[in-house]
């Protein structure tokens, strides 16, 4: 649906030139949520910003259901613009327009009859919640609210494409997660493709179907959700993951791991993802192997729906035997680290 291609994007400054996105490539499928995180100054206003042409990139392409947007002028550019909508941190109300008058605003532009208008808006307020609300200025809303407004402006032009610039990060937890329902339940209702933008892991956990994560104007790792979380590759992104899932071994376990004979044993991390958490490994694996596993932490998420589990265990026995288990294990497909070899960083390592 969107094709991003060699995107680059250089600011010149009184200070010299900046260069804000350093060749990106993305695609973005049809119907689905691609959420795009990275630390602060990282690029992602700007990327999001030329997806759309508000910012017009120093090289590359932008193709939107294989229409080239980077080569289109004047009155084709506008047109196809307005199927594409776009919110924003801080909403960009018009605060002297009711909240009817704001989500008309794109549809006078657009040239939309009064009539047909005035029928688009009363359906956009109920289907973002906010039908008893019509006649309320910005200023008489929450931040809730007003991005709800926000939202159904996006929406007046039908979009097939919605970018969302931060749009959760002035709300509280609360109003977070009722706007993330909403786009959601939109998605859904709308079959709309949506590019979001976060600094915020737990924003990607909830709602996306896909994320990339950029990196001093670089795409520095891209995949599906669950499985990024699952075994995340650049550091980076183990420390976003790390603000929802917590990696860190707890002081049992790492008192555990000082006391620990190497010959007789060893303390393993499992990761698995989705029905490999009902099996019932670990009691075939002590029947199998005659070893004993001692359970020293454990932990089930659930990433949009689909489970996703920590488990630490201590195995005790035939070092040989528990080299077996632990080929077994991964034979399983769960992801196996070996927290009794010696690594730099145990605390996150990454999980083999
Ligand atoms: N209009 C501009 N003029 C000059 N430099 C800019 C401009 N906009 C952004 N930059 C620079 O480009 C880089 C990327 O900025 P950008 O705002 O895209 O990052 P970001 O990931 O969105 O950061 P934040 O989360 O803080 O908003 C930064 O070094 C920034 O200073």
């Amino acid at each position: 649906m969107v094709v991003i291609k060699n995107l680059v994007k250089e600011y010149n400054t009184g200070h010299g030139k900046v260069t804000a996105l350093k060749g990106i490539n993305l695609r973005v499928r049809e119907g689905e949520i691609f959420g795009i995180i990275g630390p602060s100054g990282a690029g992602k206003s700007t990327l999001i910003r030329t997806i759309n042409l508000l910012e017009k990139p120093t090289s590359g392409e932008i193709y939107i259901n294989g229409v080239r947007l980077t080569s289109l002028k004047g009155k084709t550019l506008r047109k196809k613009r307005q199927k594409i909508g776009m919110i924003f941190q801080h909403f960009n109300l018009l605060n002297s327009r009711t909240v009817r008058g704001n989500i008309s605003f794109p549809l006078e532009i657009a040239g939309v009859p009064a009539v047909e208008r005035e029928e688009r808006v009363e359906r956009l307020m109920e289907l973002v919640g906010l039908g008893d609300r019509a006649d309320h200025y910005p200023s008489q809303l929450s931040g809730g609210q007003k991005q709800r407004v926000g939202i159904a402006r996006a929406l007046a032009n039908n979009p097939d494409l919605l970018l969302s610039d931060e749009a959760t990060s002035s709300l509280d937890p609360e109003s977070t997660e009722s706007i993330l329902n909403l786009l959601s339940r939109i998605r859904e209702e709308m079959n709309l493709t949506i590019i979001l933008i976060t600094h915020e892991m737990e924003v990607i956990k909830q709602i996306c179907d896909r994320v990339a994560v950029i990196e001093g104007g670089k795409i520095i790792e891209e995949g599906k959700v669950i499985d990024v979380f699952a075994s995340p590759q650049a550091p980076l992104t183990r420390r976003f993951i790390k603000s929802v899932i917590n990696f860190d071994l707890s002081p049992r376990v790492l008192e555990h791991l000082d006391v620990i004979d190497k010959k007789e044993g060893k303390i393993i991390r499992l990761s698995f993802v989705g029905e490999k958490t009902h099996k019932p490994l670990i009691s075939s694996l002590v029947r199998k192997y005659k070893i004993d596993a001692n359970i020293l932490y454990g932990n089930v998420d659930d990433i949009k729906g689909v489970p996703f589990g920590t488990l630490v265990l201590k195995l005790e026995g035939d070092i040989t035997q528990i080299d077996r288990a632990i080929k077994f294990l991964r034979q399983q497909g769960l992801k196996v680290e070996v927290l009794t070899d010696d690594r730099p960083d145990r605390a996150v390592g990454q999980v083999q």
